[in-house]
């Protein structure tokens, strides 16, 4: 009430002030330039004066009709120029996309704000011809708030991603692991160039199907299954691409005309019924239908049987063949690429700096004997490799936007208002790189994680450190995610010492920049050499 009584007394004065400049310029001026004066007063009361009552956070000056997407398309990575804005703007940050008003998160402090205050008033996703089209928000990850959404969570949450479900795949995780290794050693004692990334993803892609599916897909030498590979492959960056292209109607819906003559819709409705068709072919999900109620005894049902024995949210019917095949999708695409990108980052971090490598491979020749391979009651011992871990996520967060948010309802932030439907973006790049947060935020330094032991991605009030993004949509897979990244490394590191595919270059000098997408892999893949630290009878009796 207050607040109101004093912008309507701003308004009063501000009207008195106008209509007097009005009557004094009538008197002096002509008529014509009379005019004209008063178009400039009334612009500057809808820029100056209205905009100061719309109470919105500091943000660049949008232009008309596209407002501030320039500064998000062309130019530098969507996530650095966001980061070079806040520097001006600050943590709290208003832009607007087109017609969409949209708030930017860069600080810890605002980030606590949003889950602390906000949190289910930010669980919405936003909307948009990709995922509208891909998945119709059917899938867990582009579902809005809602029944739907909590349905499928509940689901995944129990039957996933649990500590028990976690746990009764480690000896599937071990046996990708070992298989990884043995490959790693061929290749060394071939003194093959090793493209790190992509046997990282094959051995992500099949830890996902035998969590899935009970099966491993991806089997080297096998022409079926690298033929099936190579589909999948060839989808998944026909669907990144596709989900980092700017949609000019997203933002300005007038313009859905430009999207409809530029073909992007069209490919688009290509890639999801390919997508579907080499999903469904994949899970089988015509054999699991027959397979239905004449299991053999042996037979053990996998998620996709359980996906298909659950009702759907109000019960009225079970999980339609849509719902259940993005769902694997979303799992297959979420928790492959995301990993492999983390462990190629923790490497190539480890390469520019020999000692701090040293170090980690000392501490793991201290807890685990050299005869046997890591395990992963191991990795509780590991400090210093958990801090490297933590560091790379710091430095490296997979998604640095995280994905798309929306407020449900109206929201007040450090004071603001915002309407219902405006975007939150949350720059996990910029918060991970928060002065206020971290000393020498843009250096690599595992050692400060050493000495705050208790910054964990696991431990949901620690926003400086959060990329797996935080609240209610916080990654469901994050446990997993973490255990995946650490055994990796701590075996990569406990098996191999490794060398730049470039053995004169100095360690540097590895170029680190990143490539642009919603997720942030290296711009060059990593190209490496290995040497064993360990007898060819140990890799020999790897599972
Ligand atoms: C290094 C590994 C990973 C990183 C950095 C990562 C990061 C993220 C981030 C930032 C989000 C958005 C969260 C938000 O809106 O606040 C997300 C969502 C999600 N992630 Fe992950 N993720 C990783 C691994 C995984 C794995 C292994 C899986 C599954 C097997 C997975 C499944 C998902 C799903 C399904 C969502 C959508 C959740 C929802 O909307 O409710 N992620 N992830």
């Amino acid at each position: 009430m207050e607040e109101d009584r004093v912008d309507a007394a701003n308004r009063d004065f501000f009207g008195i002030i106008l209509q007097k400049l009005c009557n004094s310029a009538i008197a002096i001026l002509s008529a014509k330039e009379a005019m004209c004066a008063m178009i400039v007063g009334l612009l500057i009361v809808r820029f100056v004066i209205v905009r100061k009552k719309d109470d919105r956070p500091p943000g660049p000056w949008p232009w008309p009709i596209v407002g501030n997407l320039p500064s998000l398309v062309g130019g530098q990575l969507p996530h650095v120029s966001l980061f070079q804005l806040s520097k001006s703007f600050g943590d709290l940050m208003f832009l607007r996309l087109g017609c969409v008003p949209c708030v930017v998160i860069s600080s810890a402090e605002m980030a606590k704000e949003v889950f602390t205050m906000n949190d289910q008033n930010a669980s919405s996703r936003g909307q948009g011809m990709f995922v509208e089209i891909m998945t119709g928000y059917q899938s867990l990850s582009a579902a809005p708030y809602g029944p739907h959404w909590r349905h499928l969570r509940k689901i995944c949450s129990a039957e996933l991603f649990s500590q028990k479900r976690v746990a009764a795949y480690q000896i599937a995780r071990t046996e990708e692991m070992h298989e990884l290794l043995k490959a790693i050693f061929d290749a060394s004692r071939e003194k093959s160039v090793i493209n790190l990334r992509e046997s990282l993803t094959v051995m992500s892609r099949n830890n996902m199907t035998r969590m899935l599916l009970k099966k491993r897909y991806f089997v080297r030498n096998d022409e079926g299954s690298v033929q099936q590979g190579q589909r999948l492959d060839h989808l998944m960056s026909l669907i990144f691409e596709q989900a980092a292209t700017f949609i000019i109607s997203d933002f300005v819906p007038y313009l859905l005309f430009a999207t409809k003559l530029s073909g992007y819709e069209k490919k688009l409705r290509k890639t999801r019924q390919d997508s579907f068709d080499v999903c469904a072919a994949m899970i089988g999900l015509e054999k699991h239908r027959q397979r239905k109620g004449c299991e053999s005894r042996d037979y053990v049902p996998d998620f996709v049987d359980l996906l298909m024995s659950m009702p759907s949210e109000d019960r009225s019917d079970g999980l339609s063949d849509e719902t259940i095949t993005f769902v694997m999708l979303d799992m297959l695409i979420a928790g492959s690429e995301t990993t492999a990108i983390t462990i190629e980052w923790a490497l190539a971090e480890l390469l520019r700096a020999p000692d701090l490598l040293k170090q980690a491979q000392a501490e793991l020749d201290s807890v685990i004997s050299q005869d046997r391979p890591v395990q992963e009651a191991d990795l509780e011992q590991l400090p210093y490799l958990q801090a490297i871990v933590k560091e790379t996520f710091r430095l490296h967060p997979a998604v640095p936007l995280g994905l798309p948010r929306e407020f449900i309802e109206p929201c007040q932030l450090a004071g603001y208002k915002f309407p219902a439907k405006t975007r939150l973006i949350l720059n996990l790049w910029a918060i991970h790189r928060d002065p206020n947060a971290y000393d020498r935020p843009h250096e690599f330094d595992p050692n400060r994680f050493l000495q705050h032991p208790e910054i964990n991605v696991l431990n949901y009030c620690h926003y400086q450190l959060m990329p797996f993004g935080a609240g209610r949509r916080i990654c469901p897979g994050l446990t997993l995610a973490v255990l995946i990244v650490t055994s990796t490394l701590a075996h990569l590191l406990h098996s191999f010492d490794w060398y730049s595919e470039k053995s004169n270059q100095n360690p540097e000098d590895l170029n680190m920049s990143e490539s642009s997408g919603l997720t942030t892999p290296r711009k060059n893949a990593l190209l490496l050499t290995a040497k064993p630290r360990k007898s060819p009878s140990y890799f020999e009796m790897l599972l």
